[in-house]
């Protein structure tokens, strides 16, 4: 499996908010996608699921084409988005048993995987919860139980660590290193690059709309003048100092 993103661009309205965007993720490959804020990374996940309509280029998994196959394509992809989407009148129960049906997965597995699942994030007594009695992390916590309970062979995951605790944290990074370890394909956005290192085999610089550069943290070090010694995190006050020069 390979994911290809070929010379995409596109935004809201006929002004494009991302330029010629050329990535690749590789089976067992997680790619950081990084940048300030407004570079565009969002903007990027939503035309990868099919949100929003490329004025140029394309997205493909292996042979699948997003703009003539949404389904399939669709079908391969699990998403963890920032802020998480939850319906109101659904308990937890429920919204499992949505994704075990969108994602056409196998009942009695499912259940099997999504109590494993459930019991890692510590709501496996919470089954017959609706979302109003979770808290913020709990939320995200559904968000990646029903994502990995997907099996895809994409996930692409937003921000992932904002709003976790440390254990949950700790557990994500099993989970996503566990996945690419399978031959699975990770994109992630963050912000938070300590910690992120632990899970992503490369990154790509997003500045403006178009990709700066892509690469390992040693190569993007290099790329931004940045020493060994210097936090990584430091990239951005490279990229705010390239923004405000240019
Ligand atoms: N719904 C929208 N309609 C019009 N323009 C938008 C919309 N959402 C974002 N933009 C614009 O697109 C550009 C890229 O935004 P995007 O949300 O992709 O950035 P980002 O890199 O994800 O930023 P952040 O780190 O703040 O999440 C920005 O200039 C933003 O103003």
């Amino acid at each position: 499996m390979v994911l290809k993103i070929e010379h995409l661009t596109g935004g809201y309205t006929g002004v494009p908010v991302i330029k010629d965007i050329n990535l690749e993720i590789k089976a067992g490959e997680a790619l950081g996608l990084i940048g300030l804020n407004g570079a565009g990374k969002s903007t990027t996940i939503k035309h990868l699921l099919g949100l929003l309509r490329p004025q140029k280029g394309q997205i493909r998994l292996n042979d699948i084409d997003l703009s003539r196959q949404p389904s399939d394509f669709k079908r391969q992809v699990a998403y963890i988005p920032e802020t998480p989407v939850l319906y109101s009148e659904l308990t937890l129960k429920e919204h499992l048993e949505l994704t075990m049906m969108s994602y056409h997965l196998n009942e009695k597995n499912a259940w099997v995987k999504a109590q494993e699942l459930l019991q890692l994030f510590r709501l496996d007594d919470k089954l017959e919860w609706l979302p109003i009695h979770f808290s913020k992390g709990m939320k995200q916590k559904v968000m990646i139980v029903s994502a990995f309970l997907a099996d895809t062979s994409l996930l692409v995951i937003d921000e992932p660590f904002t709003g976790l605790d440390p254990l949950a944290v700790s557990n994500l990074i099993t989970l996503i290193n566990e996945a690419t370890a399978a031959g699975k394909m990770v994109l992630m956005s963050t912000h938070i690059l300590t910690g992120a290192e632990q899970t992503i085999s490369h990154y790509a610089v997003l500045n403006n709309g178009t990709i700066e550069m892509v690469g390992s943290l040693n190569a993007i070090r290099a790329h931004y003048g940045l020493t060994e010694a210097d936090p990584i995190d430091r990239i951005y006050q490279v990229l705010n100092q390239e923004q405000q020069n240019a």
